[in-house]
């Protein structure tokens, strides 16, 4: 199902383009740096990269902000605390957490694609405390629990 994202560009993200699909079936639309001037993370360094956006989303909806594989491949470029929330009822400007875990200087320029954003539906709930929780068959069993009988990993 289509919903309408209405979206506010800030001045300083007029010429940019707007997030869209790059193809039908496309899950994530790219986003663009809308840093003034270069951006330059060495090794290890992060940076908050600002887009020039605000979002109205629809209440019952986020939108994560989602590394792009390419830069990660190429670069190792990734978004530090993905995948961000944006909530839907903030009315900040939308800003990127990038990452370079990279061995080289890496440089945001100003329009650069960055990583990408999907809008996903969100179930909120209600709280119970309760004295014990339902029991299962798995119990507490986790953390690579399954293979250890086998010997796998
Ligand atoms: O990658 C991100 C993550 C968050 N946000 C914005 C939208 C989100 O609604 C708000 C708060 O994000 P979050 O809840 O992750 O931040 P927090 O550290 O818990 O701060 P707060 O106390 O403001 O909620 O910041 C972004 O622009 N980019």
């Amino acid at each position: 199902m289509t919903h309408t994202l209405r979206i506010q560009r800030l001045a300083h993200a007029q010429d940019l383009p707007l997030p869209r699909y790059e193809s039908p079936g496309a899950a994530g639309m790219d986003l663009v740096a809308a840093n003034a001037g270069d951006v330059v993370l060495r090794p290890l360094q992060r940076a908050l990269v600002p887009t020039g956006l605000i979002l109205q989303l629809e209440p019952g909806f986020e939108a994560q902000i989602r590394p792009r594989s390419g830069l990660a491949l190429k670069h190792g470029i990734t978004v530090l605390n993905t995948p961000g929330t944006v909530d839907a009822d903030y009315r900040g400007e939308v800003q990127v957490i990038l990452v370079n875990f990279g061995s080289e200087s890496f440089t945001v320029t100003r329009g650069m694609r960055i990583a990408q954003m999907v809008v996903a539906p969100v179930t909120t709930v209600e709280i119970a405390t309760v004295e014990a929780v339902d029991e299962t068959s798995r119990a507490g069993s986790g953390f690579g629990s399954t293979g250890l009988t086998q010997g796998r990993t």
